[in-house]
This record gives C-alpha cells, sequence and structure tokens, in this order.
C-alpha cells in the first residue's frame, strides 16, 4: 500500500456532555488517523456517537479529553478564533438537511462559501458540475432535496476545503438520489484529491468506502479496509 500521509490525528480523544447532575460520555477514549485524500465512511447506529467525532474533526465541539493535531497544532487546545479560522479554510460540512440560506440562490449559496476562502473554486463551474447549471438562479425553496444537496456538496467543495465531513448527506434522500449524491462525493473526492468522510448509520453505504470504521456506544468498535470499493451506483438500500 502507498504512503498515506496523516491530515488529522485523533489522540484518545474524549468527550463528555455534562446535562445537570447528569454526564453522558458521548465518545469513549478513541484515537484515529484521518488521511490525505481518502474516503473514509463512519458507520454506526443512533446515538452512538458518529456525529460527537465528526464534531470534534471539524473543530465545531472540542474534545473533553485528547489531542486533534492537524499539522503540528493540537486542535483541542486551540482558541474559538482560531478554530473558527480552521472551519473557515480547512473543512467543508455537508448535512442532512442542507442549511442552504433560504434568501439566496443557488449560486449566491455558493458563491458566499466561496468568497470565505483563499483558494476558492469556480461557483459556477462547480454548480455545473453537480449538475445545476439550469438551476443556479433558483432559490432553495425551488429546489427538491436532492437538487438542494447538489447545492450543499458544491457550497462545501467551493473553499476548496481539505476535508469535507458529511453528516448523513443521504438521510432525507430515497436510494436513487442518496446514490447521486455519493456519486458527487467520490467526484470530490478524486477530482479535487479532497479527503471525505461520510458519518451514517446506513450500511449499504459501507460498501463504497476504502476504510470502514464501525462505532457502538461511544467506542470506534471496528476498523475494515475495503479493497475493493463499490461504486456508488450500485449500493442499494
Ligand atoms: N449536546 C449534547 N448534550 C448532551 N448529550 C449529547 C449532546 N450531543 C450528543 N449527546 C449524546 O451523546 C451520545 C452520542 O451522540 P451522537 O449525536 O454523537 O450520536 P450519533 O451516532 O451521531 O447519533 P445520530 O445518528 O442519532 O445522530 C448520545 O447519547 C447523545 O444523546
Amino acid at each position: 500500500m502507498e504512503q498515506q500521509k496523516t491530515l488529522l490525528k485523533l489522540e484518545k480523544v474524549r468527550k463528555i456532555y455534562k446535562m445537570g447532575e447528569v454526564e453522558v460520555e458521548a465518545l469513549k477514549p478513541s484515537s484515529l488517523e484521518v488521511y490525505e485524500g481518502e474516503l473514509l465512511v463512519i458507520l454506526g447506529p443512533s446515538g452512538s456517537g458518529k456525529s460527537t467525532l465528526l464534531n470534534i474533526m471539524g473543530g465545531m465541539d472540542s474534545p473533553t479529553e485528547g489531542a486533534v493535531w492537524f499539522g503540528g497544532e493540537d486542535l483541542a487546545r486551540a482558541s474559538e478564533r482560531r478554530l473558527t479560522e480552521y472551519r473557515r479554510h480547512q473543512v467543508g460540512f455537508v448535512f442532512q438537511f442542507y442549511n442552504l440560506i433560504p434568501d439566496l440562490t443557488a449560486l449566491e449559496n455558493v458563491a458566499i462559501a466561496a468568497e470565505l476562502s483563499n483558494t476558492p473554486l469556480s461557483p459556477r463551474k462547480l454548480l455545473e458540475q453537480v449538475g445545476m447549471n439550469n438551476k443556479m438562479d433558483s432559490f432553495p425553496s425551488q429546489l427538491s432535496g436532492g437538487e438542494q444537496q447538489r447545492v450543499a456538496i458544491a457550497r462545501a467543495a467551493a473553499k476548496n476545503p481539505k476535508m469535507l465531513l458529511c453528516d448523513e448527506p443521504t438521510g432525507s434522500l430515497d436510494c436513487e438520489t442518496g446514490r447521486k449524491i455519493l456519486s458527487l462525493l467520490l467526484d470530490v473526492n478524486r477530482q479535487y484529491g479532497t479527503t471525505v468522510v461520510i458519518v451514517t448509520h446506513n450500511v449499504a453505504i459501507r460498501a463504497m468506502g476504502r476504510r470502514i470504521i464501525r462505532m457502538s456506544s461511544g467506542a470506534i468498535a471496528e476498523m475494515t479496509f475495503n479493497e475493493r470499493p463499490e461504486p456508488p451506483e450500485r449500493i442499494s438500500w
């Protein structure tokens, strides 16, 4: 196997949420390396800690214990301001419910993200790539769920981030539309060398990952390698 460069290294990362007197250990001490340009699938049932792990990777949340190395920097000890900068420049987010700005057109939604970046990709070109050339001037309410998710992927990719973090990106979509979305994520991964992390409870999606992590009760229960990942078009659920 070729030598892979580490993009992000999580060391014994643990997360405890406190709700009054009650403590919830959302993530037990977990260690994980994420490599440059890989496509990683994180699988697990509801409540297993997937989103907690993803949020820590994306600098949206800080761990209670442990270190998150990005280059020579420990994000677990970074200031809020530095984390904002990290999210802005290094990470693109794709969520289950798209989170587009309702008052902006598809093109404007993508352009606003591109403006935050020092090395943006062309919003128009990206929207063409995701098959939205005819709907650039539509508002989110005029688009189907699958179309909104296409725009959301173009928006996340527009910053030209090192990493795309996708939380249940096909969660609200039917199988056929979901496959197309997965296919677009794979395109971004291949074309721009962007690391893509897909969090899902949908076990069918494991077939497209080269590396699959299974989470259970707040811990990484298993890591598997897939020598021959399936193209998303062949996945069904
Ligand atoms: N902000 C929070 N405050 C308190 N508890 C939380 C918080 N966020 C998550 N938890 C708890 O931590 C555990 C892990 O949640 P997490 O959202 O990471 O799981 P998940 O695998 O992503 O689940 P789902 O697929 O349902 O989103 C759950 O028991 C959850 O209730």
